[in-house]
């Protein structure tokens, strides 16, 4: 029997991630306390599915729909019909992982009216619904993951430790930046220079993340394959990579943009005052947000024993 069969009305909560975290661009994304949240109750009929936008409006094609669709095609393909009120606290365009916080649910939303699927299987739709997996990874699986893309075309994602004092302060322009206009102006090749530039940024990233040791922090967020090619269509970025705070350990672009982020453990308030006067000096209206890391599960990765098989790991 399907949650929904057995309960009356189910709601599906999927997070909002941070892609790339600097030189990780494709690979890395963490999971934050931000949310998309969807109300679903059966009503009379078969196949058809109605959503009810509360909060915020959508601007584009309904992805959650999509990724419904998606699945059902290639399942029976006969559903009961749905009502879906949809909660949406991220931004949309916003480089918070909108699209795929609602490819995710649309999965899971299937997945929940219908019968239980193999996690890979959902990662595998998700990417290629989304086309690149960085963000579907993390809002899958919560947490910081790390995501790669296989011979065979499948997806393998892992968790990685996220330190649970370490917190993300993202500003977020009023500027929709889609992420293909993002996406249009990165170079289809780099310098072997610049490649390796990042795999040495990449290797001190997740060492300090795993570490704890922050202090390299502001230097492993540096990247060469996508900040600087878009770093003209960004708002602020030029004024929040110089920001100058003894607390600030790090800043980076959010994803494709256009919000920001700064990674922090204290000084919440004065670093969201800083970034919020970068843009009062732009005259555009933003948003300020102090987001701690979500996890599916409350227990830090890290704690997972080591024998146990980690059921957050697809292959
Ligand atoms: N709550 C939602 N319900 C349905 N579809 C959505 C929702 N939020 C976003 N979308 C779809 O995702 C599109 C935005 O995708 P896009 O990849 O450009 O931005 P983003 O996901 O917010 O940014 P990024 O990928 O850089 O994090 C919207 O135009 C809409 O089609
Ligand atoms: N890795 C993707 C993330 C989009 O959120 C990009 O930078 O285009």
């Amino acid at each position: 029997m399907s949650a929904l069969a057995e309960r009356g009305e189910i709601e599906i909560t999927v997070p909002a991630s941070v892609a790339n975290l600097g030189p990780g661009f494709d690979v890395l994304a963490v999971a934050v306390q931000l949310y998309l949240r969807l109300k679903v109750r059966a009503i009379e009929g078969r196949n058809e599915l109605r959503f009810n936008f509360i909060g915020q409006q959508l601007k584009g094609d309904n992805y959650i729909e999509r990724a419904f669709n998606f699945l059902a095609r290639q399942h029976s393909g006969s559903f009961p019909s749905l009502e879906v009120d949809v909660h949406c606290d991220i931004p949309i365009r916003s480089g918070l992982g909108s699209s795929a916080a609602a490819t995710v649910a649309g999965l899971r939303l299937y997945e929940a009216i219908m019968e239980p699927m193999q996690a890979r299987d959902l990662l595998n739709a998700a990417v290629a619904l989304e086309g690149h997996p960085d963000n579907v990874s993390a809002a899958l699986l919560g947490g910081m993951t790390a995501s790669c893309q296989l011979p065979d075309g499948s997806t393998s994602a892992v968790s990685m430790p996220w330190p649970a004092s370490l917190c993300l302060i993202v500003a977020t322009p009023e500027y929709n930046l889609s992420t293909s206009a993002a996406r249009s102006v990165l170079p289809e090749r780099v310098s072997r220079h610049d490649a390796v530039f990042n795999l040495q940024r990449m290797a001190h990233l997740l060492h300090a993340l795993q570490s704890e040791d922050f202090s390299l922090l502001h230097e492993a967020l540096s990247d060469r394959l996508h900040q600087p090619h878009r770093q003209k269509l960004i708002p602020g970025l030029d004024q929040a990579l110089m920001l100058d705070h003894p607390d600030i350990l790090g800043v980076c672009l959010s994803g494709a943009g256009p919000s920001i982020v700064c990674f922090a453990t204290q000084s919440f308030s004065e670093i969201e005052r800083m970034l919020a006067n970068i843009y009062e000096g732009l005259g555009l209206p933003y948003q300020v947000r102090t987001l701690a890391v979500h996890r599916n599960d409350e227990a830090p990765v890290s704690e997972v024993p080591p024998n146990e098989p980690d059921p957050s790991v697809f292959a």
